[in-house]
């Protein structure tokens, strides 16, 4: 048996593509991890599968989400952009809608090629994020020793720790972002993004991804980062959130209840197939 995939990316945070729709069972961690792999398997930071949405749900596909090292994500922006244009290729439409563990995300076409996805509202109580125990989201107490002048947790769908720093160059991501993603506040582990306000118009931002570590962009991240900093008065409700890949434009309306809108790029590298050798070898090992 040989099992097709797409290569995609958006803004350099790359995503293998598995299509389930015909009935094919769904990745193993095992065949998530030696896939990632980039010198045995393809290499990726999220593994993306696309499932059939049951009639009448008003989704055009359900879409999940593997990190490298195999584990579950909830939501995953920059992979959501390029599920929605892959099934927009597809279709011929300018708009389709993705079930995600984060729920229903509605996905069109913008100016310049670009996609916009709306990521749902952000969920900003503890128990949401989710940390250890009952704590302020915009001080949680971390029990790592950081640098940020301030501090904020909140969950995208995925949960995310954003520390604002007077120099997101000089943040030691190496060394504090797998610290941090295992910070006993989150029991879920945490994707961290270290963040450098700009002006009202623009952060500069760095990403450790939970279960994928360093990466050069991260959507659920530049949506988490943009809405601590709108909270916090830093930054307008649109902003440009400049990542290690390339800039997402975020919006967040003021609206109660509104969801935060994603904006940026994806693209597709190429179309391969699985041996069944390589298969093969991850079933015996
Ligand atoms: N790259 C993604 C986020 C991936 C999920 C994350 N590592 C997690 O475990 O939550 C994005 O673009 O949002």
């Amino acid at each position: 048996m040989r099992v097709a995939f797409r290569k995609m990316h958006g803004i350099g945070n790359d995503f293998v593509v598995l299509d389930l729709r015909d009935g094919a069972p769904a990745p193993t961690p095992a065949l998530a991890r030696a896939l990632a792999d980039r010198h045995r398997g393809v290499g990726f930071d999220q593994l993306v599968t696309l499932s059939p949405a049951e009639a009448g749900s008003g989704a055009d596909a359900v879409v999940g989400f593997l990190n490298a090292d195999g584990s579950p994500s909830g939501a995953c922006g920059n992979g959501a952009r390029c599920a929605a244009l892959l099934l927009m290729e597809e279709s011929g439409r300018d708009s389709v809608a993705l079930r995600t563990e984060a729920g229903l995300l509605t996905a069109r076409r913008a100016s310049d090629g670009l996609i916009t996805v709306d990521m749902g509202p952000p969920r900003l109580g503890w128990r949401e994020v989710p940390l250890a125990f009952e704590a302020d989201v915009d001080a949680p107490p971390l029990s790592t020793p950081h640098p940020a002048t301030a501090v904020s947790a909140l969950s995208m769908g995925n949960p995310h720790c954003v520390l604002f720093v007077a120099d997101a160059e000089a943040a030691p991501l190496e060394t504090l972002g797998p610290a941090l993603e295992r910070d006993r506040l989150f029991p879920e582990r945490a994707n961290v993004e270290f963040a450098q306000v700009i002006d009202r118009g623009a952060v500069r931002a760095r990403v450790w991804e939970r279960g994928a570590g360093v990466t050069l962009a991260c959507g659920s991240g530049a949506c988490a980062v943009g809405v601590a900093a709108m909270r916090r008065g830093l930054v307008d409700r649109r902003v440009a959130v400049r990542l290690d890949g390339g800039t997402l434009t975020i919006e967040w309306p003021e609206t109660p209840g509104a969801g935060v809108l994603m904006t940026g790029p994806a693209a597709t590298v190429f179309d391969g197939e699985l041996s069944a050798g390589f298969l093969a070898g991850v079933e015996a090992a």
